[in-house]
Order: C-alpha cells, then sequence, then structure tokens
C-alpha cells in the first residue's frame, strides 16, 4: 500500500514516523548549518559537476514538488570530486519552498530559513541504478542550492513557464535541452554531511553537499511555485506551499566545510 504523506496537519512531517520509523533515525535531513561550528576539511576536492543539456527528459507534478527528470543511462551528466568517490549520475531536480517569502527551504542557516531550496539528486554508478543505490549508506549525492528573494532569475524562467502545464498532481510533460548547470551560483563552495531523504522513505543514503552561495529570485517569479497545486485533477484545491521538512537533530554529526 502506497503511504500516504505529505506537508499538511494530519500528514506533515511531524507524523512521518508513525509509517517511516527512519523519521527518527541517527542521520536524518535537513539540517541547521552553523558556518562557525563546520569544520574546514583541507582534504575537500573541489566539486566536479559536468551536465548534458541534452539529457533533460521531463517535467512532473508529483503531488509534493515537481521534478526535471534527466536520462541516466550513461555518464554524461554527472557529479564527481568533492567529499565523494566515484561518479554519481544526475536523476532529478527539484525545489522546496514556502507559502511565504520568510520560509520554504530545507537546509536553514544559523536558523535563517530561504524562500526555496533546489535540490540536485544524484545516484552512485557504483551501483545498477537509482533504485538499487536509494537505500545505500553512499547511494546518493544531492547538491542544494539556497533561493534568496532578489532580482528575478532569468535562468529559472524556461522550468516556471513550464509549470502552468503541470498544475495538478501526476501532469507531466516533456523537458528538453536545459542544461541545470545554468542554476548553480559562481562559487561552487560548500558544506557537506551524511544525511537522507527529506521526504519519505527517509532512506539514510544522501551526502549532503550544500552551496555557500545563493541564486536569486524574484518575488514574482516565487509566486510562479505557489500556483502548482498539492492535488490532483477534480479534487478539492490545495496550493502546493511549505513541502519542506524542518531541520532535525544532528545526533552527533560533523559537518564539513570546503572553505576557510
Ligand atoms: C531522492 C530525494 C527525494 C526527495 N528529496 O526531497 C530529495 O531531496 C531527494
Ligand atoms: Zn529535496
Amino acid at each position: 500500500m502506497s503511504h500516504a504523506w505529505g506537508y499538511g496537519p494530519d500528514d506533515g512531517p511531524n507524523t512521518w514516523a508513525e509509517s517511516f520509523p527512519l523519521a527518527n533515525g541517527p542521520r536524518q535531513s535537513p539540517i541547521n548549518i552553523v558556518p562557525k561550528e563546520a569544520q574546514f576539511d583541507p582534504s575537500l576536492k573541489p566539486l566536479k559537476i559536468r551536465y548534458d543539456p541534452r539529457d533533460a527528459k521531463g517535467i512532473l507534478n508529483n503531488g509534493h514538488s515537481f521534478q526535471v527528470d534527466f536520462v541516466d543511462d550513461t555518464d554524461s551528466s554527472t557529479l564527481t570530486g568533492g567529499p565523494i568517490s566515484g561518479t554519481y549520475r544526475l536523476k532529478q531536480f527539484h525545489f522546496h519552498w514556502g507559502a511565504s517569502d520568510d520560509k520554504g527551504s530545507e537546509h536553514t542557516i544559523n536558523g535563517i530559513k530561504f524562500p526555496c531550496e533546489l535540490h540536485l539528486v544524484h545516484w552512485n554508478t557504483k551501483y545498477a541504478s537509482f533504485g538499487e543505490a536509494a537505500d545505500k549508506p553512499d547511494g546518493l549525492a544531492v547538491v542544494g542550492v539556497f533561493l534568496k528573494i532578489g532580482a528575478a532569475n532569468p535562468k529559472l524562467q524556461k522550468v516556471l513557464d513550464a509549470l502552468d502545464a503541470i498544475k495538478t498532481k501526476g501532469k507531466q510533460n516533456t523537458f528538453s535541452n536545459f542544461d541545470p548547470k545554468t542554476l548553480l551560483p559562481g562559487s561552487l563552495d560548500y558544506w557537506t554531511y551524511d544525511g537522507s531523504l527529506t521526504t519519505p522513505p527517509l532512506l539514510e543514503s544522501v551526502t549532503w553537499i550544500v552551496l555557500k552561495e545563493q541564486i536569486s529570485v524574484s518575488p514574482a517569479q516565487m509566486v510562479k511555485f505557489r500556483s502548482l497545486l498539492f492535488t490532483g485533477d477534480g479534487e478539492p484545491v490545495c496550493n502546493m506551499v511549505d513541502n519542506y521538512r524542518p531541520p532535525q537533530l544532528l545526533k552527533g554529526r560533523q559537518v564539513r566545510a570546503s572553505f576557510k
């Protein structure tokens, strides 16, 4: 039976442990990042991100967020270097956002929430597929990027313009010729720690790589994110907002910094 979970009062993050006991596990995500408590690790390598825009395949409203899916049957769009060993393939990217500009991100910095957070999800090619990798301790690597309110971000526009066609849960469309590298900030300085998926089944398989530099988004662009619906055609309308899990306990984990 597929477990119904969401972000509302009756099915939101505070209820997830009832069906997904990992919710109270030792390496849950997101976390609050305290830069002054992160340890600079000179052994951390620079991130190497190589994406091929031809791998962009489709865009889907999955009822929790929207995601842009990529062809991942070759090493044409990969993440290497950084804190990880080997080659991780890009599978999809998606976002988490708030009902208003004062919240929406999953990770926080010194307790500060951002209006939106981008997640680029990659899987370790030592495993045969995303599905195989998803429950292994070194299975996934997610690059997180904070969006802060400012000037309209032209790189986001193609994604936002595609949302009208996937307003309701389950709707999908083709989405081609897009390079997610254009969404990244100029600096690839990052914090890294061992964590989990931030949605059920909350598998503890993610090496998190959270970029220090934010990218911009305008208030009008945030309104566009909020035009999506959690609900499907014909169901009572529920705006897709506040689809973020709050920070979880560190439980002794170390957050490392790639920069001084
Ligand atoms: C694989 C996965 C699933 C959900 N979310 O939010 C993530 O960030 C990554
Ligand atoms: Zn996410």
